[in-house]
């Protein structure tokens, strides 16, 4: 167990007390999704109840397991997995909180409003997408390109590979730096400028074979690839199969299989036919949409190969130069900070130097009045003697008498 649930210990309820628990945000086919905030860093989290009494002791090993991956899955593109904590029955995931919103509730936004998504968004989604897939399938993360003419060298996996197995909009977490406010609305929402990242990654490997999930699932497959509806096992392809019918539904603002019946949609599923994208949309769009939904896995592209399409080559490119220009933002912003501060101790500086100034002339002042007020009474002078000097010799009661002997 996490060592800091040691030093907090848990309340009443056996959750743990590091954590203030707040509203319910939502609810998933495996339990309550709330936000917390984590009281030793006063961050904003989510935290995922998962109800796994009825697991047996191995299948909450994996599922622990799976935790500990994901944990380790760190990417720009992917919700950030903190912490997990139990009690006897249920398994808390505490994980990054995004305020802005998903991916299915940007296409429903496009579709009242009776818009196209621009394309040049969607490619920057796709890459951003197909990056976070690149760091899963492989184990490691994708270069950045030099130029666009960049061709990545093929990839070596690594360790702890995850398949996402359940890509859909609505695990495609949206944020964005001109977002103001704290709760989503997509009138607010700068959709030119967004950060993807993905959710809800590979727990569905421990979490579908239990009967929980069997009981309880309650989502339409609109995104599952054939190969995974005919009980074969998943591979990081069927999440490209599911990639692809993401864009397509970006594109036409509808999943490309739709059916009234469960029987039926799997049916439309198998044959992999579909409409054709709105031709508002680029040859290339389609063609890359049309690569990935195919029921043949060895035509179907990997995520590298996806990536070495010009115009995701574009696209990266031009994400990274956007996150150069915003840390050079920040930089700015840092700059300016302190010379804010630099200034502001500068003026401190200057009054100090001032206040010392006036009460040296003060002081000064003083001495001189003291100093005539002497000289007037005809006292014989004390102190300062670098005014008087010369002058001293003027203020002796016998002086011009001497003077006027030696002049005789
Ligand atoms: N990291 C997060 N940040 C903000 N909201 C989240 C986060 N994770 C989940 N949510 C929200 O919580 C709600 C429930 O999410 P959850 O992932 O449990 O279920 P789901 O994706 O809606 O359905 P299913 O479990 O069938 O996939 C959704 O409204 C989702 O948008």
């Amino acid at each position: 167990m996490h060592n800091r649930r040691m030093a907090f210990g848990q309340n009443a309820e056996g959750q743990n007390s590091e954590y203030e628990v707040l509203e319910e945000i939502g609810r998933g086919s495996f339990g309550c999704v709330r936000k917390v905030m984590h009281i030793p860093t006063n961050k904003l989290m989510v935290r995922k109840e998962i109800k796994y009494g009825h697991m047996n002791s191995k299948e909450r090993q994996q599922l622990i397991a799976e935790c500990s991956i994901l944990s380790q899955l760190k990417h720009e593109n992917i919700v950030e997995f903190y912490n997990w904590d139990s009690n006897k029955d249920v398994l808390y995931l505490y994980m990054e909180y995004c305020s802005s919103g998903d991916l299915s509730q940007m296409i429903s936004y496009y579709k009242k409003e009776r818009k196209y998504i621009p394309e040049k968004l969607i490619w920057s989604i796709m890459a951003q997408i197909l990056t976070a897939l690149y760091r899963c399938h492989y184990g490691t993360d994708l270069i950045p390109l030099e130029t666009i003419y960049d061709k990545a060298k093929p990839p070596i996996k690594g360790n702890n590979l995850v398949i996402h197995r359940d890509l859909k909009p609505g695990n495609i977490f949206l944020s964005t730096r001109k977002w103001e406010g704290d709760e989503y609305s997509p009138k607010k929402m700068d959709y030119n400028k967004v950060l993807v990242k993905l959710g809800d990654f590979g727990l569905a490997k421990s979490l579908e074979s239990s009967i929980e999930f069997a009981t309880t699932y309650v989502g339409t497959p609109y995104y599952m690839s054939p190969e995974v509806l005919m009980d074969q096992p998943y591979s990081p392809l069927s999440d490209i199969w599911s990639f692809g019918c993401v864009i397509y539904e970006m594109c036409s603002l509808r999943p490309p299989f739709q059916a009234k019946t469960y029987m039926e949609l799997q049916r439309r599923i198998k044959t992999a036919r579909f409409e054709r994208i709105p031709d508002y949309y680029s040859h290339e769009l389609q063609s890359v949409i049309k690569s990935c939904i195919d029921i043949n896995l060895g035509t179907r592209p990997s995520a590298y190969t996806l990536l070495q399409d010009i115009q995701l080559r574009i696209a990266r490119k031009s994400l990274q130069l956007e996150r150069f220009e915003d840390n050079l933002f920040d930089y700015e912003r840092e700059l300016i900070n302190i010379g804010n501060i630099l200034e502001q101790q500068a003026g401190e500086y200057e009054m100090e130097m001032a206040n010392i100034r006036s009460q040296y002339r003060k002081e000064f002042e003083a001495a001189v009045e003291q100093r005539v007020r002497e000289i007037m009474s005809g006292k014989k002078i004390s102190g300062a003697p670098e005014l008087m000097n010369g002058r001293k010799q003027l203020h002796r009661p016998d002086y011009h008498w001497r003077m006027r002997e030696r002049e005789r």
